[in-house]
């Protein structure tokens, strides 16, 4: 639904970035660049500051020091308006947990944004957008009407999924989608968000502790630790650096049993005459 969509090559750009609560040095002098379309994951160990970073860009947290330029607009923590339409309209954002409204169903949940983004729709045309948001999002239609409890907890990773989507967002994010899901769920979510990127052409940033989700859809992994992204490459490249965090997580026990876990994927699809 934006007017204007954005042109340039890279939609977020973070420069020394840093970020504190009192003397809690979260972040100091944090860069990450994210390109157009791509399926960013970012990990680290908890309490990193990857939903730090995440609200910083979204301007929910206001940095120490650092510049933050969004959809080539460059941010500044509370005030949205500053480009030719209001900024926040031109992302979307799945919390951890979901973050929907407890009182409202799964419809009403995925009006709010176009309520408060675009008053002037007629209510019919406003409930026809929020439908299409909820099928998008692989829900059955019946689960338009159902409040989150009524929800499994995929169902409501999905409702927070449509509500994301209401306003047709140049930029998804994404704070660990899967967690909590079954191997079953994970995946069908995984590939939900690969369609999305495809079909819509998204730029997804995807905050993952998931090492399935990170092989399966991301094309870079950003690496936070040590108050920094200490790296962004594609998940070989990241091998090839020996950082003790980055071997311990991919080349762990769990990251060895992800990478054997989608070489047999790739075999199988090539056998099949799938591969690329
Ligand atoms: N509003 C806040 N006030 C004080 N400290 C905060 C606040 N928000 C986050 N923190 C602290 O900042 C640090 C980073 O938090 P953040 O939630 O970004 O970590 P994370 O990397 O996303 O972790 P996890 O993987 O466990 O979700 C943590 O130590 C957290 O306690």
């Amino acid at each position: 639904m934006s007017e204007l969509h954005y042109t340039g090559d890279c939609p977020i750009v973070v420069e020394g970035l840093s970020n504190a609560f009192g003397d809690h040095v979260i972040h100091e002098g944090l860069n990450l660049t994210v390109r157009r379309g791509e399926i960013i994951g970012v990990v680290g160990g908890s309490g990193t500051g990857k939903s730090v970073l995440m609200r910083s860009i979204i301007g929910l947290q206001a940095p120490v020091a650092g510049r933050i330029e969004v959809l080539g607009q460059t941010m500044h923590a509370g005030s949205y308006g500053g480009g030719e339409i209001d900024i926040r309209s031109r992302w979307g954002v799945l919390f951890q947990g979901g973050a929907l409204f407890s009182t409202l169903t799964v419809a009403e949940n995925v009006e709010v944004p176009l309520r408060e983004f675009y008053p002037e729709i007629s209510d019919e045309l406003r409930h026809e957008i929020a439908r299409f948001k909820v099928m998008l999002s692989g829900l059955p239609a019946d689960a338009a009407a159902k409040y989150p409890s009524e929800l499994s907890g995929g169902m409501r990773k999905r409702a927070g999924l449509a509500r994301a989507l209401a306003l047709d967002p140049e930029l998804l994010f994404l704070d660990e989608p899967t967690a909590g899901l079954d191997p079953i769920g994970a995946a069908a979510f995984d590939a939900l968000t690969k369609e999305l990127q495809d079909t819509l052409g998204l730029t997804v940033f995807l905050i993952t502790h998931d090492l399935d989700t990170l092989h399966e859809i991301c094309d870079r992994v950003a690496v936070i630790a040590d108050k920094q992204v200490i790296a962004v490459g594609t998940i070989p490249e990241l091998l090839a650096l020996d950082h003790p965090w980055i071997q311990e997580y991919f080349n762990g026990p769990r990251g060895r049993a992800a990478t054997e876990a989608q070489h047999r994927a790739k075999a199988i699809d090539k056998s099949n005459g799938q591969g690329a």
